[in-house]
């Protein structure tokens, strides 16, 4: 196919808490012809993501808080249902979601298993997101979580049946893409 984009450039629309990039690129249409495009991009750092799960229980473990962005979007409480997740920062995603883990819901995992990254909007955010199972068990449950303090977190840990949690896909009670993917990835290898 070649080498179908050149001439990158990136301008700084907004730097604040992320940042909202201007890209301009030359870009060669399937037809052979050369265009100039032009794509506005929000990057906010890649992330890590998590489903806890009890198989003796046949629990899982997700986290509820508000995300004002979906509250703007119809979304009836703006309380979301999500699996935990956070922000990579400097760390390695292994490193990040043991750390957010005990952040946001009081559990230290010894372990936990890495199944893939997906890009979690390319149409609009740099975002890579990791995403990881990890079996929970009561010993691991260290201290109360909720969320960083300092960081103004204000999370509620929910405990409930996978088949709650499976229905609420169903319902639209769960409606974060993350936390689909990784319920209907524990459903289709039986791991509860
Ligand atoms: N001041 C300020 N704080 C912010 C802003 N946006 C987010 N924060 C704060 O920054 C912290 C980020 O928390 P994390 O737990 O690290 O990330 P997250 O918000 O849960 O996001 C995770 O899930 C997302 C997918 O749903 C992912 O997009 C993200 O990469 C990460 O994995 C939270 O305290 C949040 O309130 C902002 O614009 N301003
Ligand atoms: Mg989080």
């Amino acid at each position: 196919m070649g080498n179908r984009i050149k001439n990158i450039t990136e301008r700084t629309l907004h730097k604040g808490w992320a940042t909202l990039s201007e890209i301009f690129f030359d870009y060669k249409m399937s037809a052979g012809n050369w265009t100039h495009k032009r794509r506005e991009s929000y990057n906010r750092g890649d992330g890590a993501t998590i489903l806890l799960y009890n198989k003796e229980k046949g629990t899982v473990i997700l986290v509820k808080q508000f995300r004002v962005s979906a509250y703007l979007n119809q979304h009836k409480t703006g309380f979301i249902i999500e699996a935990c997740a956070g922000m990579l920062d400097d760390d390695s995603p292994e490193t990040c979601i043991i750390r957010e883990v005990e952040e946001e819901t009081g559990y230290k995992l010894p372990k936990v298993t890495k199944l893939f990254d997906a890009y979690s909007s390319p149409g609009a955010l740099t975002e890579k997101l990791h995403y990881f199972v990890g079996e929970y068990t009561s010993e691991m449950k260290v201290s109360s979580g909720g969320g960083v303090e300092t960081e103004q977190e204000d999370i509620e840990i929910i405990e409930m049946p996978f088949k709650t949690a499976l229905q609420g896909i169903e319902t639209g009670e769960i409606a974060d893409a993350k936390t689909i993917i990784l319920l209907q990835y524990l459903q289709i290898n039986n791991l509860v």
